[in-house]
């Protein structure tokens, strides 16, 4: 069955980590469930406590990960720190022959990338309100070592640039205030509901 033009454009949510996306999609599928489906990444990280393959990432080796690569199965992959991730052509397919809207959870080369293929998706950037709050941010979550904090500030400050281009996102949330940057976020994802 083919979904509509208006239900079958993936979303594309970008922005610093730490800027809260995890936060937000959370709320988005706990408040409409079965509407929306994660496109799940490939990595070559290690699991964190709690994630379980196949549900927040894919986990992979580097080998099979370069493997997918020079099959042409990836929509984007990058490099952040000595990790490789990537969103594959198919998990995007997968969510979509679900009848769902397909989420991509992605940074800013994946974005740049995604804009070279046909999927056509509407783009939406989280941005934190500083870059000294991304960075209480991303301690008070505990999750990162001193070297990826560093590491993550850095690639903040060319997301943020990045962001500014004209027509880089269709929406730029600011996640200042938690409450209203969902409000405006659910309203970008759920544009018809009051
Ligand atoms: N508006 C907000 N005010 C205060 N804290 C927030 C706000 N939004 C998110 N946070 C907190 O900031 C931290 C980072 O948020 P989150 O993990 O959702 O970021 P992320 O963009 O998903 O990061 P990553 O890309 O690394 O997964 C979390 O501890 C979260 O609870």
């Amino acid at each position: 069955m083919a979904p509509t033009a208006a239900t079958s454009q993936p979303i594309v949510v970008s922005g610093p980590s730490g800027s809260g996306k995890s936060t937000l999609l959370k709320r988005l599928f706990d408040a409409y469930p079965g509407k929306f489906g994660l496109s799940v990444s490939h990595t070559t990280r290690a699991p964190r406590q709690g994630e379980q393959d196949g549900r927040e990432y894919n986990f992979t080796t580097k080998e099979k990960f370069l493997k997918l690569v020079h099959e042409g199965g990836f929509i984007e992959h990058a490099q952040f720190g000595s990790n490789l991730y990537g969103t594959s052509v198919q998990t995007v397919k997968d969510v979509a022959e679900e009848g769902r809207i397909c989420v991509l959870d992605i940074e800013m080369e994946g974005v740049k990338s995604v804009k070279k293929t046909d999927l056509n998706p509407r783009f939406v950037f989280l941005q934190p309100p500083s870059v000294e709050i991304l960075e209480q941010r991303l301690r008070g979550r505990g999750t990162d070592k001193e070297e990826a904090i560093q590491e993550r500030l850095k690639q903040a400050k060319h997301e943020i640039e990045y962001a500014k281009q004209p027509g880089a996102h269709d929406k730029i949330i600011v996640n200042d205030d938690l409450e209203t940057a969902w409000r405006e976020f659910r309203e970008f994802c759920v544009p018809n509901e009051g």
